[in-house]
């Protein structure tokens, strides 16, 4: 046997030790979540027990985040941790997420980057769809898209808070990177249309006009519908990202072609409780307001004077009334704390409604 196979053997006995304790560790941690979950319904053995607690799992991960030793990185470390986490939920609760599919959406994906891979995903055709299905119950919890950095807010999702009784209870981000696909089968045809989500189209749009200029544009209502077509169309392409390639067995033409290297997209989770504080938390409000002058200013004065950072505001028309608005507002700090309550009487005394969509973790993944 030469040195570097006696090295190597070493090497792997060690991993397998380690592998045993890391297993027997998870096993011990898994127990403490089933003991967890013993507690939280036999203290509330009539009311509904929330399994799920987002600000909880925000702190574990910020934790481990922190106190990463490497060498991997504690993205890597969080992300492993993630899925640890996701598995123990599901033995003390399966939980169920509706998202706004088909699967292979970037919805799914963003879905499984919140709650790990040991949820049950359901793919729903429509936000409002996703909405329903967890305010009726079918559903735990949702995941809809409600901004990109390229091409901004999803109005409908915001829309749907104005009549939903539905609470925000987390945020996601996810890079989002679109790639040219052709399936392997058609790979030698010349293209004569490329299928994709509106949304992805205007996200590359410079690319495609540099790069694909005059090929017929078709829209269609998502991304892994459009693989799926490019999968069984001769001379077809489509714009979508790795999961719906996967999905369908398609070849990447060109990679990543999306116009702005940062291209993201924020997702919410939406669900039936409020969140309790996690220490660095957002909150989410919808206001309208009487239409006079000065009206935004005395909206925005009250952030300013009690320190606290609006972080998003958008202008949605109002379903009640021609011309009158409906203003979406994001800032940091949870309405537990006493600034925030403090500024949202505030508010609440100057606004002609003020509804409160909820505070959450600011995402950690
Ligand atoms: O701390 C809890 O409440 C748990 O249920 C345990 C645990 C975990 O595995 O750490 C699991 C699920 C929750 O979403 C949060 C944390």
């Amino acid at each position: 046997m030469s040195d570097e196979q006696v090295r190597l053997g070493k090497l792997r006995e060690e991993i397998d030790s380690l592998d045993q304790q890391i297993m027997d560790l998870i096993s011990a941690r898994a127990r403490c979540a089933q003991e967890v979950a013993h507690v939280k319904t036999s203290s509330n053995p009539d009311q509904d027990v929330f399994f799920y607690r987002p600000e909880r799992e925000a702190q574990v991960l910020r934790r481990i985040k922190e106190q990463n030793p490497g060498p991997l990185s504690g993205e890597e470390m969080a992300r492993l941790f993630r899925e640890i986490m996701s598995a123990c939920l599901a033995l003390e609760k399966p939980m169920h997420i509706a998202f706004l599919g088909p699967v292979g959406t970037f919805t799914q994906a963003a879905a499984l980057k919140h709650f790990g891979h040991s949820v049950v995903s359901v793919p729903l055709p429509a936000i409002d769809a996703v909405f329903r299905e967890v305010e009726s119950g079918a559903a735990h919890y949702g995941v809809v898209p409600v901004e990109n950095s390229t091409e901004g807010m999803i109005n409908h999702t915001l829309d749907m808070f104005m009549s939903s009784p539905l609470k925000i209870c987390g945020e996601v981000q996810l890079r989002i990177h679109h790639h040219l696909l052709v399936s392997p089968k058609f790979e030698d045809q010349d293209i004569t249309r490329i299928y994709s989500h509106q949304q992805s189209f205007a996200q590359c749009r410079q690319w495609l006009d540099t790069h694909r200029y005059g090929i017929e544009r078709i829209t269609v209502s998502s991304n892994a519908e459009a693989a799926r077509r490019a999968a069984e169309e001769p001379g077809a392409a489509a714009i979508a990202g790795d999961m719906a390639a996967e999905l369908y067995g398609l070849k990447k033409l060109a990679n990543s072609i999306e116009d702005r290297p940062d291209n993201t997209t924020r997702f919410l989770i939406i669900g039936r409780e409020e969140v309790p504080a996690s220490g660095h938390d957002k909150s989410s409000i919808l206001v309208s307001m009487r239409n006079k002058p000065g009206a935004l200013y005395q909206l925005l004065e009250p952030f300013h004077r009690h320190g606290i950072s609006l972080t998003r505001i958008e202008t949605r028309p109002s379903p009640s009334g021609t011309w009158a608005y409906v203003f979406y507002i994001d800032f940091e700090g949870h309405m537990d704390e006493e600034p925030v309550r403090k500024l949202l009487a505030e508010v609440d005394d100057e606004a002609v409604e003020l509804k409160r969509l909820g505070s959450y973790p600011i995402g950690v993944l």
